[in-house]
């Protein structure tokens, strides 16, 4: 069955906006659990935009729900992912002006510096994950250094389908889906997990729901959106049906 991890930054961006306690991730957790959320993924991001330390040590202390932590692979964040433990730890590029994520992480480039962090986080118990472009080079780099799953970026794909006016079926959108599509098959064949998330919407989502094998998706933006007009527990059990209905399609 395709698991469904609700990001939830952009409630901790919410709060940021006048620097107060409200709305709480902790209560968000709560709600996106009660709506179907199979995880909760949150990104500690160096310059604490929106989740804060103290968000990591609530959400795994108070909430029964699987964590997923986005963090940069320096070692203050290897510290507090091995202090907190979190189910997995999702290795992710950052930079500081970019409003989110812009592309995966290149493992390629650092391999043995990311084979000794992921190496200290499975020795913590932390399944570590990696985010990555829908590229075979980094997917066997990924194996290399010990991943036990690729979430693979679906920004390109996203962003396609946006362009083409939400057509499915246009030239440019099957050739982002097949990318995401290969990697995956790449990914599965190797031995990991194959995880797809970024940009994702209720638009976009069923196709890649669909793709073979993929067994968690990460959407944050685009639910934390709808929530501010259904509930985010509506939002969220919104996004699962449609996510199941996708992947009952390809079987
Ligand atoms: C890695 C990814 O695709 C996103 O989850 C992103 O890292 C979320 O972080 P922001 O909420 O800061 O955009
Ligand atoms: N890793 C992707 C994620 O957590 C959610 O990304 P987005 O839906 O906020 O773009």
């Amino acid at each position: 069955m395709i698991e469904l991890g609700v990001n939830i930054d952009h409630v901790a961006t919410l709060r940021q906006a006048r620097r107060t306690w409200e709305p709480d991730p902790v209560w968000a957790a709560v709600q996106a659990h009660l709506g179907g959320a199979d995880g909760i993924t949150i990104h500690l991001r160096e310059d604490r935009r929106h989740i804060h330390d103290e968000d990591v040590r609530r959400l795994a202390e108070l909430t029964q729900v699987k964590l997923n932590l986005e963090m940069a692979a320096t070692d203050e964040m290897v510290a507090i992912a091995c202090r907190t433990k979190p189910q997995m730890a999702m290795l992710v590029p950052e930079g500081r002006h970019e409003v989110t994520t812009e592309g995966g992480l290149d493992v390629l480039a650092q391999e043995p510096r990311l084979k000794d962090v992921i190496a200290r986080l499975a020795d913590a118990g932390i399944v570590t994950s990696v985010f990555i472009d829908a590229e075979i080079p980094q997917i066997e780099a990924a194996a290399r250094v010990g991943a036990r799953v690729c979430e693979i970026h679906t920004g390109p794909y996203a962003h396609a389908f946006h362009a083409a006016g939400r057509d499915a079926e246009a030239p440019a959108v099957v050739t982002e889906l097949t990318k995401v599509q290969a990697a995956g098959e790449a990914v599965r064949a190797l031995g990991m997990r194959f995880n797809a998330g970024h940009a994702l919407n209720y638009y976009n989502v069923q196709p890649i729901a669909r793709l073979p094998g993929v067994r968690e998706l990460h959407i944050g933006h685009a639910i934390v959106s709808r929530a501010v007009f259904v509930g985010l527990r509506e939002a969220v059990a919104e996004m699962k049906r449609l996510m199941r209905e996708g992947a009952a399609r390809s079987r």
